[in-house]
């Protein structure tokens, strides 16, 4: 008999719903062991994988980064599976599981497409979706969000420490309304909630997600920016650029997250919000990426332009594609 290879859990969820704190609490764990990852992300700097390798230890760690692999016909993700599966292991251990964390507007269909494919090495894929109580239910109305739901076998509510006890509850509600067939996560305790998101999978096929019927463009409300750092700045001046992006696009805003160099220290700083939901700012210790500090700013409905008047004017760089635009201010899209 052939035997089975590794579980392929395909690490998906809206954008900034803990995806990358969930594997990263994972990664702290003993069983996490026998983990290989893949991130795929989709601006030219990665953060996520940044984060993971500070806990991942020795866990194999692969960046996808040539855009959103749900978007792409043929992707460098079956290549890199199969060199994962073909690498030799340290004392012939085999892989226990692949963690494919998707960036936050990937859709699970197409990568199960691509991954159906690599059938011979009879990997128990399966879709794992995050769904964050801190955002409005309407986030539904995201065609990528409905597709990770819709396509995840199992969903875990993420942020407990976060929300009330009963917002907690409603959240279960709402998923069971989207995908009645996932199997549910609502643990308002950490350790629990990673425990039960990790465990091997229940048997069961592999389903393709519901097609979610309406537009045929992928993301096209949304603007993803590459806002490169020129030039240190003041914590005070970031903080109040922050503030003001956040103030001018409301809940335009999505998401933002990014390594900045500030005058005030050292280290970088790590920046990130979730809609205008700011973080606590920390000093990222795992050094800065070789291309220096970024924003990445994922916004709806917004224009670069707009993005690029808000004061103060800070040493960031916008470009939407080499060779356009031209201004002082340039926008590239990620
Ligand atoms: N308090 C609290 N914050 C959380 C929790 N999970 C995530 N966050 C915060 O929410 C923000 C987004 O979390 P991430 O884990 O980066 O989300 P993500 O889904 O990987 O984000 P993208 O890769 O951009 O789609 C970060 O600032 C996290 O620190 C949680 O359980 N509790």
């Amino acid at each position: 008999m052939i035997a089975p290879g590794p579980e392929f859990l395909v690490l998906t969820g809206f954008l900034g719903s803990g995806k990358t704190t969930l594997l990263r609490d994972f990664l702290t764990r003993p069983e996490a062991a026998d983990t290989a990852i893949i991130v795929n992300e989709v601006g030219e700097i990665g953060l996520d994988g940044a984060l993971l390798r500070e806990v991942g230890g020795d866990v194999a760690m692969t960046t996808l980064a040539n855009g959103c692999i749900c978007c792409q016909m043929g992707s460098d993700l079956t290549t890199t599976v199969e060199a994962l599966l073909g690498t030799e292991r340290p004392g012939d251990i085999p892989l226990a599981r692949i963690v494919l964390e998707t960036s936050g507007l990937s859709k699970p269909g197409p990568i199960l497409r691509q991954l159906a494919s690599l059938a011979q090495h009879r990997m128990r894929v399966s879709v794992l979706a995050t769904y964050d109580p801190t955002r409005p239910p309407e986030i539904r109305d995201f065609e990528e969000a409905a597709a990770q739901w819709a396509g995840a076998h199992r969903i875990v509510v993420t942020k407990g420490d976060m929300v009330s006890p009963k917002r907690f509850a409603a959240a279960s509600g709402e998923i069971g309304e989207i995908n009645p067939l996932a199997e549910i996560v609502a643990e308002a305790s950490r350790e629990p909630a990673v425990s039960a998101a990790f465990a091997p999978p229940r048997p069961g096929p592999v389903t393709m997600p519901v097609p979610i019927a309406g537009k045929t463009r992928p993301h096209e409300r949304l603007t993803s920016l590459l806002l490169r750092q020129e030039d240190v700045v003041a914590y005070d001046d970031l903080a109040a650029w922050l503030d003001n992006l956040a103030g001018f696009l409301g809940e335009r805003l999505l998401r933002i997250k990014g390594l900045v160099r500030v005058r005030e220290s050292e280290e970088p700083i790590l920046v990130q919000s979730v809609g205008t939901l700011f973080s606590q700012p920390r000093l990222y210790r795992g050094g800065m990426p070789g291309d220096g500090g970024f924003l990445v700013v994922i916004a709806r409905d917004a224009e670069a332009g707009e993005i690029g008047r808000v004061e103060p004017s800070l040493p960031f760089s916008l470009s939407r594609a080499p060779g356009r635009g031209g201004r002082s201010l340039r926008a590239e899209a990620v």
